[in-house]
C-alpha cells in the first residue's frame, strides 16, 4: 500500500516537478521584455490591414512609428489616419521591398530602427498547375526575398540603436507558414521561409541583444484579404475556414504583445495556439512554462493534426466527387 502511493506520489508530482526544473534550467535564450514607448518602430505595410493597425497601435502606445509601402497616397493616408487617432506624427516611405537599393535608402534615411516589423506580403491563391510562374516569383520576392532585404538593411543601424536596449526583428508569417493550404503552394512557401530565415537570424544576432518574433495569423480582414477572396479557389476557403477568422485590429494587439514579450512563436488565436504546439519543431522556446506545455502535449497534438489532414483530404475528395 505505502509502495503504490510513493509510487503515485512521484508519477504525478515528482515527475512532472523535475520536467518543469530541468526545463527552467536549459530554456535559452531566456526570456527577455522588449520597450516601445519613445523607440523606433519600423512597420512595411504600415499603409494597410495588418500593418496599419499594428502602426496605429505601436503609436498609441508612444512608439515613434515610420511605416514603408510603395504607394504614396495610401501611406499619406495612413500618416492622416494615425494623427487623427493618436495624435502622434508617423513617418512614411515609399520603396518596393523588392528594390534594395530602395530599401536602403529608405532606412537610412528612416534612422537606426529598435524595432523591425516586416509585414508586408502579397497572396495570389491558384493550383500551381494553373499559377502564372510570374505570380509564384511575385510571392516569394514580395514575402521571402523582401524580407532579407529589410533586415539586411536595416541591421547595422540596429546594431547602433540609440539606447541598446533590447531590440526587434519580427516577421509576419501566416498560419499558411505553418502547415501547406490547397491553393498556397507558393505563399505557404514564401511562409515557410520565413521560419527558416527567423530560425537562424535569432542565432545570428542574439549577441546583439535582438530579438526574433514569428507572426502566424489565421485568415484576416483586411483590404488584401478582400481581393484575394475574389479569386480564391473554394477548396482554400474550406481548409482556412478551420482556424476562423480574425479582424486585424485583434491580429496586430497579438502582434505587438508577442513582440514585447520577445516571444518566438506568436500565435494570434485558439486554433493558432495549438497549431504552434503541434508544429513547434526545433524552434527556440524562451518560457520553460511553454516548453513544458509542448513536450506534454506533443503526442496528442499529432493526434489532433492527423485528423485535421483527414477532414481536409475528405473535403478534397468529396470536392472532387462532386466536380464530376
Ligand atoms: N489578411 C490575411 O488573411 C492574412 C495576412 N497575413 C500576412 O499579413 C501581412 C499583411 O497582410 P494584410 O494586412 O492582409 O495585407 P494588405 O494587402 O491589406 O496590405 C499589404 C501591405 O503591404 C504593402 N506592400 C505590398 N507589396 C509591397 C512591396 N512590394 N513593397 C512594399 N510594400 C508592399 C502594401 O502597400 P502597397 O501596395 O502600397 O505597397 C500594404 O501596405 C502579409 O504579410 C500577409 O501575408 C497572414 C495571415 C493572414
Ligand atoms: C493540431 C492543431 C491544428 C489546429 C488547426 C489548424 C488550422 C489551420 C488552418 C490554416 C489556415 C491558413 C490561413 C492562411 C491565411 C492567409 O495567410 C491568407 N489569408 C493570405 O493572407
Amino acid at each position: 500500500m505505502a509502495d503504490l502511493s510513493v509510487f503515485f506520489i512521484s508519477l504525478v508530482l515528482v515527475l512532472p516537478l523535475s520536467l518543469l526544473a530541468f526545463l527552467a534550467f536549459i530554456v535559452l535564450p531566456r526570456p527577455v521584455k522588449i520597450p516601445i514607448k519613445n523607440r523606433h518602430v519600423f512597420i512595411t505595410g504600415g499603409s494597410s490591414g495588418i500593418g496599419l493597425a499594428l502602426a496605429q497601435q505601436a503609436a498609441s502606445e508612444g512608439a515613434q512609428v515610420s511605416i514603408l509601402a510603395r504607394n504614396t497616397s495610401k501611406l499619406e493616408d495612413a500618416k492622416e489616419s494615425i494623427k487623427l487617432s493618436t495624435g502622434r506624427d508617423v513617418a512614411i516611405f515609399s520603396a518596393d521591398v523588392r528594390d534594395y537599393e530602395a530599401v536602403k535608402k529608405a532606412i537610412e534615411e528612416a534612422g537606426p530602427i529598435d524595432v523591425l516589423v516586416c509585414n508586408q506580403g502579397v497572396f495570389v491563391p491558384q493550383e500551381l498547375e494553373t499559377q502564372d510562374v510570374d505570380e509564384i516569383k511575385f510571392m516569394i520576392d514580395v514575402n521571402l526575398t523582401g524580407t532579407f532585404h529589410l533586415i539586411k538593411a536595416a541591421l547595422p543601424g540596429m546594431k547602433n540603436r540609440a539606447d541598446r536596449g533590447p531590440g526587434s526583428i519580427a516577421i509576419m508569417s501566416s498560419q499558411a507558414g505553418q502547415v501547406g493550404i490547397y491553393g498556397y503552394t507558393a505563399y505557404s512557401a514564401s511562409k515557410f521561409g520565413l521560419k527558416g530565415l527567423a530560425e537562424a537570424l535569432q542565432q545570428e544576432v542574439i549577441g546583439e541583444n535582438i530579438h526574433v518574433s514569428l507572426i502566424f495569423p489565421p485568415d484576416t480582414e483586411t483590404p488584401g484579404f478582400a481581393e484575394e477572396n475574389r479569386r480564391r479557389p473554394q477548396l482554400t476557403s474550406i481548409i482556412a475556414a478551420s482556424s476562423g477568422a480574425m479582424k486585424a485590429d485583434e491580429v496586430a494587439k497579438k502582434a505587438l504583445n508577442g513582440i514585447k514579450s520577445g516571444n518566438f512563436i506568436v500565435p494570434c488565436n485558439f486554433e493558432g495556439f495549438f497549431l504552434s504546439i503541434a508544429t513547434t519543431g526545433l524552434s527556440p522556446q524562451r518560457s520553460f512554462l511553454m516548453a513544458f506545455v509542448e513536450v506534454i502535449a506533443a503526442g496528442i497534438l499529432r493526434v489532433v493534426g492527423l485528423c485535421f489532414q483527414w477532414n481536409w483530404y475528405g473535403s478534397i475528395e468529396k470536392f472532387l466527387r462532386e466536380r464530376k
